[in-house]
């Protein structure tokens, strides 16, 4: 799913393109309020998933059901996270696939990049396809490959649990999982709703803010408080989203 903005300069993917990171317009003149801290996130899993739905539905609220093919778009926001006032950057990115034999992923350039460049990871697959469960495990291993050292703040989150007469991966392996890779597991819906998503990027930015060495470990209260949407990327995302329906209206006309 595309937002507005222009591809930023000197972010450059494997294919020379200029497509890479688009920095949407930003909701304040930069010079309004340069955050003393930058939270960086990026938010990986196979194909259709839910990982810009639930993006979507963390910085806007609402679900949007169509998107076009994923290309990866940046979005950025500032935010307040425990009354600190942060440069919460989220990474959308295209799916990564498993490869025939299972234990080798299919990872773009610039995948990798946005995996270099986080601070903190969204591992996302849907209860309805245990598929994209098999794909956490060898996506976190090419995270640690690309960070052998340290702590990597990271969340798994197990997206559409509103299809529950098609679920194919049980809660205890989504925990379980999630233990196995040093995170926590939140079972979401970006359909449905709003709160679970919002815990789930909000206790990734504590994790993060707690890496970077914010804060003094506890956490304070007061939550993360988004800033208005004031861009022009509402504007953005309702075109794109009448264009789906009218080419939907169209389709559905033609045949
Ligand atoms: N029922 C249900 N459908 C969802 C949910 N989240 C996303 N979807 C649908 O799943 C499909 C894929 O959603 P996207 O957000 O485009 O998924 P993605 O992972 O970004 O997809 P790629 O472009 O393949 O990387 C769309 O048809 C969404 O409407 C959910 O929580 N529940």
């Amino acid at each position: 799913m595309r937002l507005s903005g222009d591809p930023a300069p000197g972010n450059m993917n494997s294919s020379g393109s200029s497509n890479f990171l688009l920095v949407p317009i930003p909701e304040y003149p930069l010079l309004d309020c340069v955050p003393n801290k930058t939270v960086k996130i990026v938010v990986l899993g196979a194909s259709s998933v839910g990982k810009t739905a639930l993006i979507v539905r963390f910085l806007t609220k609402r679900f949007i059901g169509d998107y076009e093919a994923n290309t990866g778009a940046l979005y950025s926001r500032k935010v307040t996270l425990d009354g600190e006032e942060v440069s919460l950057q989220i990474q959308d990115t295209p799916c990564v696939a498993l490869q025939d034999d299972a234990e080798g992923l299919y990872c773009q350039e610039q995948i990798n990049r946005s995996i270099y460049w986080a601070d903190g990871y969204v591992l996302v697959f849907s209860i309805t396809d245990n598929s994209s469960y098999r794909t956490i495990q060898p996506l976190y291993q090419h995270i640690r490959r690309i960070h052998p050292a340290g702590n990597i703040p990271v969340i798994l989150v197990g997206n559409k649990s509103d299809l529950l007469r098609a679920r194919q991966v049980p809660v205890d392996e989504g925990e379980t999982l999630a233990a196995s890779l040093g995170g926590v597991y939140f079972e979401v819906s970006a359909r449905e709703n709003h709160e679970g998503v919002h815990a789930a990027f909000l206790h990734l930015c504590q994790e993060v803010i707690r890496a970077l060495g914010g804060g003094n470990g506890e956490k304070r209260k007061g939550g993360l408080h988004l800033a208005r949407p004031k861009s022009p990327n509402m504007q953005e995302l309702k075109r794109r989203f009448r264009q789906v329906l009218s080419s939907k209206v169209k389709s559905a006309t033609t045949i």
